[in-house]
């Protein structure tokens, strides 16, 4: 059965396509072009190395990334993950070596790049639908309303848009996050960390509304994560970045939407069994965060 997150966007699409006033119409086709196409882009890092005075944090890296897939780092505190996020988001530049996104060498922040962190980030002085707004830079006034309106929508928020961000939890907040981050249709979507701060079972929820709207438009997705199990549930490929190089390169070959079965057990397993000493190493333990080793 089709979840609510795609019922909504069915609705939208629907909307779009049975709309008879062609100004409404151009309208709501500003509205969801998410629905409507793929957007990512590639990314393409060779020897990428990033030091800070003496200290080499990232070291001689070398990674291709196709637009529109979903990519996790994960590594233990301090291997450079952050330092990697930044460097795709044009925030901070290497030290040497070459990282392009669509073929461009990157130059300063890419204009459709955006983030998600773990923290929402709101304005506690903007109701929920100005937040979402801050998304949308240089659209008509008129669109900006309909397309923060329909991406609240698209997170089964739109029924509190007129509230003020202190009045939700925080996987409500971080649902407003996620809707501004995607208001502006990104073709790289950065996440360091998103949900770190959220209770298991909102969490897990977090993770199907991210992979649901992920896979209705394909921007490019690049995920820091501590959680080898949301690497696994979220991701085509899972990256371990050990004393900044890369230590394992997996491609996760289930199926979409993902069950933690055995087969998910396994890519978890692999990802440890890199990671841990096989001293350290339970066979029988899933869901294991990296925070616990
Ligand atoms: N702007 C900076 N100036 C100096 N050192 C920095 C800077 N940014 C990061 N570092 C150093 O680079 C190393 C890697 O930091 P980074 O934040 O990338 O790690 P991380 O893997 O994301 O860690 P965590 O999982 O704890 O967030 C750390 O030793 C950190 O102190």
């Amino acid at each position: 059965m089709a979840s609510p997150f795609r019922q909504r966007s069915a609705e939208v699409e629907d909307r779009i396509r049975n709309h008879s006033n062609p100004d409404q119409e151009l309208s709501l086709q500003l509205v969801a072009p998410a629905l409507l196409q793929d957007r990512g882009i590639s990314i393409d890092l060779k020897d990428v190395s990033k030091q800070f005075g003496d200290q080499v944090v990232l070291k001689r890296i070398s990674l291709t990334i196709n637009p529109g897939s979903f990519v996790a780092i994960v590594g233990r505190s301090g291997c450079g993950k952050s330092t990697l996020l930044r460097l795709l988001s044009g925030l901070d530049s290497v030290s040497s070596g070459s990282l392009k996104l669509q073929g461009q060498e990157i130059q300063g922040i890419h204009g459709n790049t955006r983030f998600m962190f773990q923290d929402a980030r709101l304005l506690p002085w903007n109701s929920v639908l100005d937040n979402v707004k801050l998304g949308l830079s240089g659209v008509r006034s008129s669109d900006v309303q309909l397309r923060a309106y329909e991406a609240l929508k698209l997170v089964g928020l739109e029924e509190r848009a007129g509230e003020w961000p202190s009045v939700l939890s925080g996987g409500q907040r971080q649902r407003v996050a996620l809707a501004r981050a995607l208001v502006g249709n990104p073709h790289l979507l950065l996440f360091d960390e998103p949900l770190g701060a959220l209770d298991a079972l909102t969490r897990i929820d977090m993770q199907r509304l991210i992979e649901d709207l992920w896979e209705q438009s394909r921007f490019t997705a690049v995920m820091v994560t501590h959680d080898v199990s949301e690497a696994v549930a979220l991701a085509d490929r899972v990256i371990l970045i050990e004393e900044g190089q890369i230590a394992l390169d997996l491609n996760i070959t289930l199926a979409r939407p993902r069950h933690r079965d055995a087969g998910f057990a396994h890519f978890e397993q692999v990802i440890l069994d890199r990671v841990l000493a096989p001293a350290k190493h339970s066979a029988a333990r899933t869901n294991i965060s990296l925070y616990d080793i």
